[in-house]
């Protein structure tokens, strides 16, 4: 088995949302595919009025397949300081295609104000380990690892676009969507994350700007839930350095860069294959209307990197569990 579906971004490609239908008859919902968490949940009808605005609503009352999980019940935290928590169904969930009858389906009693005001995103669907699963008193699997055993391979693919639609793939690593060879390299979940190491970065085109400091080598998660690429100080402070009008602006939050400037290509490299995310995707969006909020910031007191759809849009990227030992693969396009 295997499937496609299409990830559409919102503005400034904040984040990325993709069809998933619920339940029978099927309630199609735009969730945010986050290979950050591992819970699937969504807005739903038990949620007060008050904390819906626009999104779309899965009635589990409306679907002939739900069953409640007695006594269960979930509750999230994001590192962003967003949450959420509800109880939990078992329904069929149909991704591009894919389709397992008996996901956990964690339905929203209360979601905070951040997810209120996002009115296009019904929810999220968690792709990191089910170690991290957040329903308790039994801890649920994700839909990657329900499907797993039904697709013809057990993997799935991110193909994000900057400002354009892209695909999440599931079961099948489709050629058309890259250039070149994989390159693979081992994970770690032992955090729950997709977590891996580079090998080195560099900053613009020079020759001599490859920059093998102590922070070439770091590691840090693959996330497609989180917006922009959030890197160790010094490798952000190695970038901005080469960008001027660049500062850090503690009131917007981070790096801010003049709009008009032309930035410097990121390259990192994994496993000695180097991966460039474009100078024009490290503008990444107006504060004001001359200054713009730059595209890298600092991972600080994250304690490991977090690589965001700024840098993983610039690649094919291979969540790959074909092995004992989990993989990402990253390929050019
Ligand atoms: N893995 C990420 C997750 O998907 C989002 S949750 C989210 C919150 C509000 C709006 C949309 C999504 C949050 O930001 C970074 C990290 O936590």
């Amino acid at each position: 088995d295997s499937g496609s579906a299409t990830a559409t971004p919102e503005q400034y490609d904040i984040q990325y949302l993709t069809p998933v239908s619920i339940g029978t008859p099927p309630q199609t919902l735009n969730l945010d595919f986050d290979s950050g968490s591992s819970d699937l949940w969504v807005f739903s009808s038990l949620q007060p009025k008050s904390s819906v605005n626009g999104q779309t609503q899965y009635d589990p009352s409306k679907s002939s397949s739900a069953k409640n999980v007695s006594g269960a019940s979930w509750d999230i935290s994001y590192g962003d300081g967003s949450s959420s928590n509800g109880i939990v169904f078992k329904d069929v969930v149909n991704v591009g295609g894919v389709s397992f009858d008996s996901q956990a389906v964690e339905a929203a009693r209360t979601v905070s104000a951040q997810f209120t005001s996002d009115t296009n995103n019904d929810g999220l669907l968690g792709l990191a380990f089910s170690t991290i699963n957040t329903v308790t008193p039994t801890k649920q699997k994700t839909f990657f690892d329900n499907v797993a055993p039904s697709l013809d391979t057990k993997v799935w693919t991110a193909d994000l676009k900057y400002h354009e639609p892209g695909t999440y793939d599931f079961g099948v690593i489709d050629d058309s969507k890259y250039t070149g060879d994989i390159t693979y390299t081992d994970v770690d979940p032992s955090d729950g994350y997709w977590t891996f190491s580079t090998t080195g970065y560099s900053v613009g085109g020079a020759k001599n700007s490859t920059i093998k400091a102590r922070a070439a080598g770091f590691s840090g998660i693959a996330d497609t839930g989180t917006t922009l690429a959030l890197l160790p100080t010094e490798v952000v402070n190695a970038y901005y350095k080469e960008v001027s009008g660049a500062k850090l602006d503690r009131s917007q939050g981070g790096y801010t860069i003049p709009c008009d400037a032309t930035l410097p290509d990121f390259k990192f490299e994994v496993e000695g294959t180097s991966f460039t995310i474009p100078g024009q995707y490290i503008n990444y969006a107006p504060v004001d209307d001359s200054t713009c909020f730059g595209g890298i910031q600092d991972d600080a007191d994250i304690g490991f990197a977090i690589w965001g759809d700024v840098a993983l849009k610039a690649a094919f990227v291979v969540f790959d569990q074909t092995q004992s030992t989990p993989r990402l693969g990253f390929a050019n396009k």
